[in-house]
Parts: structure tokens; C-alpha cells; sequence
């Protein structure tokens, strides 16, 4: 028998639907469900595909011990009053491309795949995963024109923990006590800032020389394209996925981590109306504030490097989109 007195505040059940079942979505909703954070709602246009793996992850729910419900569609409806969407559509890149080699084919994916996720869930919170990243978190709010709260891109998590990684490898430290903040474009130009770069609180500039931090910065700008590399057949997906785990359960548990995303500016870092990343506070209504660090000139400079070229993608893109 159901229940005629619901709570809707006790019975609500978060959702998250990750568009693309490929390997950062699938490895995405695993990490979702197992951490028992939502419900989640796998979309692909592969019929068959997302059905089967949200059956095989369903099928290891008595071995994870969560009871998140799991599915798998082709159909948008399916999606409806989701509380966040995530793309990950569309194509990765292979060695010798360059992630904006991916704008062509991914623009079209991205736009279709926003219009659609936001109709069935217009309450939505939207983060963007596909590359070239700023470009198409850009091309997700024009589609979607949503609020710059419930808008952001995944990238900067992501560029963190590598520099993160690196770091502790290089002095021989835990993980765990390291912290990274990498600012700008996810590409070539992105802005790893040394300065704010710590091991229990001691800045890396007192615990490596420069060139050694050169060394680590220029590892960090190529994080993607080492893994591409090496695999041959696809991009990182591990990390990926955790990095977006990371923004959404922020966001599901009203954390407000302080995490660097593509945010929209307007007129922070004396930069407007572009999608760049930036250190955000995520909270349960998505972007709660965008932080506004202090840079040097030279750091600055870097940045607003980052955000031209992102720029004249962006107009790249539009055109793509136009002569289509
Ligand atoms: N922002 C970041 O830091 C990162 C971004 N990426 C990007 O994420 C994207 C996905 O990467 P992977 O999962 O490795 O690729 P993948 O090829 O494994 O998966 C992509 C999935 O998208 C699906 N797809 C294609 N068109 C679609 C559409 N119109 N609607 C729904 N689904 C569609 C494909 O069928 C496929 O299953 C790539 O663009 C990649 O460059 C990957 C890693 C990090
Ligand atoms: O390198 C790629 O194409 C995928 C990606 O964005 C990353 O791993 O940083």
C-alpha cells in the first residue's frame, strides 16, 4: 500500500544524469552510486548500451552495499526532475589531436544534449565534461541559457589533482597533504599557480627549486595528453570521473568545497562573458560564489592568455554552429 502522508523532504531521492555512457560516464555513475549519493539516470544514443551497464552496475549493488536505483536509457523523458545533469557526450581525443581537434563534432553533441537534459529538468544543475571543456560549457549555457550558478564546467578538479599527484611524488609526501589550485583554460594554457601550491600548509617554493616546479608545471599542462599517449585508444577516465564525483557531491551535500571550475565571469579577473576556470565554492543551488584570488601580473597575464584563446574558440564554435 503507498503512503498518503509522503514527506516529500524525507522521501526525495537525489537524481544525476550523466549523458555519455562512455568511459568517463559509466565510471562516473559507479562512483555516484557507490558513494550512495544519488539515484542515477545513464543516457547514451547506443541502444542496448546504457541499459546493460546500468544493469551490470545494478547487478553489484549487494557487493557495494548501496540501494541507489540505476538506469539506463536512450529516451530524455527518462531523465525528467533530474537535480544534476552531466555531459560527457561525445568524442575523446586520440594521440597527436589536440582537444579543440573535437570541436567540431562535440559542439553539435553538447547543444543537442543541454536543450534536451534541461527541458525534462529545467531545475537542474549542469556541468560539462566534454572537450574542448570551456568551449563547450560556453556553447551549454547559450543552449540552455540557465542561470551562471547552475552552470559550470569540470576541469580545473581535475588539473589540481594532477599537479597534486605530481607533487607528492616529487618530494616524497602523502597525497593527502597536498594542495593544488590550477586556474584557466583546460588546455596547453591553463595556469597551475605555484604561489598557492602548499604541503601542510608550507608553500612548494620552500620545498622545491624552480626548475623542479617548471618540471612539475609543464607534467601538469600535459597531464592529458601523456595518459592519450600511452593508451592510444581513448583519454583518462579514473581521474576524470573521480574530479566530477567530487563537484556533484559537493553539490548533493551542500558542501561548499572550494573547487576551481569553469565559471562563468563577469568581470571577475577583469574577464567577461567567457567560461574559464576559477576557484568556486559548490553548494546545493551549484555555483555559491566565485573567488577572486590575488595574482601577480605574470599569473594574471597567463590568465587572460588562457582566456583569448578560449575566446576565439568560442567564436570558432559559434560559426561551426552557424554554417551547419
Ligand atoms: N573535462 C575534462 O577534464 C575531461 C574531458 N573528457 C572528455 O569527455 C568526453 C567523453 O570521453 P570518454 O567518456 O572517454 O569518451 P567515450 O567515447 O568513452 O564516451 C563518449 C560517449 O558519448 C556517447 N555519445 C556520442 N554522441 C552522443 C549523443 N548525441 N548523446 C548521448 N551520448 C552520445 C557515445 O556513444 C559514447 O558512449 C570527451 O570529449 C573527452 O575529451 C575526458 C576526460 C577529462
Ligand atoms: O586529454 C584529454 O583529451 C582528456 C582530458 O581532457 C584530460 O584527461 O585532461
Amino acid at each position: 500500500m503507498m503512503p498518503t502522508d509522503v514527506n516529500p523532504l524525507v522521501c526525495h531521492s537525489p537524481r544525476v544524469t550523466v549523458i555519455g555512457a562512455g568511459k568517463v560516464g559509466s565510471t562516473l555513475a559507479q562512483r555516484i552510486a557507490e558513494k550512495n549519493l544519488a539515484d542515477v539516470v545513464l543516457l547514451d544514443v547506443v541502444q542496448g548500451m546504457p541499459q546493460g551497464l546500468a544493469l551490470d552496475l545494478l547487478e553489484a549493488k549487494g557487493i557495494s552495499l548501496h540501494d541507489r536505483r540505476i538506469s539506463g536509457t536512450t529516451d530524455y523523458a527518462d531523465t525528467a526532475n533530474s537535480d544534476v545533469v552531466v555531459i560527457t557526450a561525445g568524442i575523446p581525443r586520440k594521440p597527436g589531436m589536440s582537444r579543440d581537434d573535437l570541436m567540431k563534432t562535440n559542439a553539435k553533441i553538447v547543444v543537442e544534449a543541454a536543450k534536451k537534459a534541461i527541458a525534462q529538468s529545467p531545475q537542474a544543475i549542469l556541468i560539462v565534461v566534454t572537450n574542448p571543456l570551456d568551449v563547450m560549457t560556453y556553447l551549454a549555457w547559450q543552449a540552455t541559457d540557465l542561470p551562471r550558478d547552475r552552470i559550470m564546467g569540470m576541469a580545473g578538479v581535475l588539473d589540481s589533482a594532477r599537479f597534486q599527484a605530481f607533487i607528492a611524488m616529487e618530494l616524497g609526501v602523502s597525497v593527502m597533504d597536498v594542495q593544488t589550485m590550477v586556474l584557466g583554460s583546460h588546455g596547453d594554457l591553463m595556469v597551475p599557480v605555484a604561489r598557492y601550491a602548499t604541503v601542510a600548509g608550507v608553500p612548494i617554493t620552500e620545498l622545491m627549486d624552480a626548475q623542479a616546479i617548471d618540471r612539475l608545471v609543464a607534467r601538469t599542462r600535459n597531464g592529458g595528453a601523456e595518459i592519450v599517449e600511452l593508451m592510444q585508444t581513448g583519454s583518462a577516465y579514473f581521474a576524470p570521473a573521480a574530479s566530477t564525483c567530487l563537484m556533484v557531491e559537493s553539490i548533493l551535500l551542500n558542501q561548499s568545497r572550494l573547487l576551481p571550475v569553469a565559471a562563468y565571469l563577469q568581470g571577475e579577473y577583469g574577464l567577461e562573458d567567457i567560461f574559464i576556470g576559477v576557484p568556486c565554492s559548490l553548494s546545493c543551488g551549484g555555483i555559491g560564489k566565485v573567488w577572486e584570488l590575488k595574482l601577480t601580473d605574470t599569473e594574471l597575464a597567463a590568465l587572460h592568455t588562457s582566456a583569448a584563446a578560449v575566446r576565439q574558440n568560442v567564436n570558432r564554435a559559434k560559426e561551426m554552429l552557424e554554417s551547419n
